[in-house]
């Protein structure tokens, strides 16, 4: 080096999928935290596009409709895997994209192609502007985001431990109840025609049934890792 600075890493992508529950925003946080990478959540990016629809009066059954509008909400996503934010239009929408109205209506919307179109692009142009880095979860950024991603992790877990830790979450909410939404949700996502839910052919899947959060937090650090030593 010229100036006897260190030499820096070039920029790691690392694309995250699997279906609701899997662990996939806990680890890709706290990896990203972990290795001074950007951090992306693009369920939360479809979460807010829906809550613009809901919000807009749009007719979420009607994919003409949905379509039409598609182009017209600003998605802002903020990516420090501290404190990651999403905006639309300029409003902070983190905790109503969370509302069961939204979660129930998210897969039809995100099956529409003009918005799969609109919400990729900005997602490749996110990661593009990474300077170190990014980790980005979500459902298709192996398949069809980010193709040629550093690493691709692929995460399950059995239907009965998903909805054990997302009926944590929801307090009060019946385990059976919380179980079969999911259920019901993965179908859908892994059905439509349009970039389904699916594991890169090139990903590597991580049971996350029986581990601790903090055992695939590991997991997923040293296969960073291991691809950055080029093995
Ligand atoms: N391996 C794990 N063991 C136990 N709980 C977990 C594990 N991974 C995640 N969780 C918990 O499960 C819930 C859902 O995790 P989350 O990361 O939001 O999943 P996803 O993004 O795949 O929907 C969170 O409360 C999280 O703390
Ligand atoms: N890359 C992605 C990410 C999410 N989604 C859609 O957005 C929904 C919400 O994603 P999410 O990651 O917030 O869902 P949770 O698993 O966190 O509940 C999914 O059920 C999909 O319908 C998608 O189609 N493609």
């Amino acid at each position: 080096m010229e100036n006897g600075a260190a030499p820096t890493a070039p920029a790691v992508i690392v694309a995250i999928d699997g279906p609701s529950g899997t662990g996939k925003s806990s680890t890709s946080k706290a990896v990203a935290a972990q290795l001074g990478l950007s951090y992306l959540d693009t369920g939360a990016q479809y979460r807010a596009i829906t809550w613009w629809m809901v919000t807009n009066g749009i007719d979420t059954d009607d994919p003409h409709e949905i379509a039409a509008a598609a182009g017209k909400p600003e998605i802002v996503s903020g990516t420090d895997p501290a404190a990651p934010t999403i905006t639309v239009d300029g409003t902070d929408v983190a905790g109503p994209i969370r509302t069961q109205e939204v979660t129930a209506k998210v897969s039809a919307v995100s099956a529409v192609p003009e918005v799969r179109t609109r919400i990729t692009e900005l997602q490749r142009t996110i990661a593009a502007g990474a300077p170190l880095g990014i980790v980005v979860e979500g459902r298709d950024i192996g398949t069809t985001v980010l193709p040629d991603a550093d690493l691709k992790i692929f995460l399950t877990a059995s239907a009965e431990a998903r909805a054990a830790r997302r009926s944590g979450e929801l307090k009060g909410a019946d385990v059976n109840v919380t179980r079969e939404a999911l259920i019901k949700r993965d179908a859908a996502d892994s059905s439509r025609k349009t970039s389904p839910l699916a594991k890169a052919e090139d990903a590597v899947e991580v049971d996350t049934t029986d581990l601790t959060l903090e055992q695939v937090i590991e997991c997923v650090v040293t296969l960073v890792e291991e691809k950055r030593a080029g093995k």
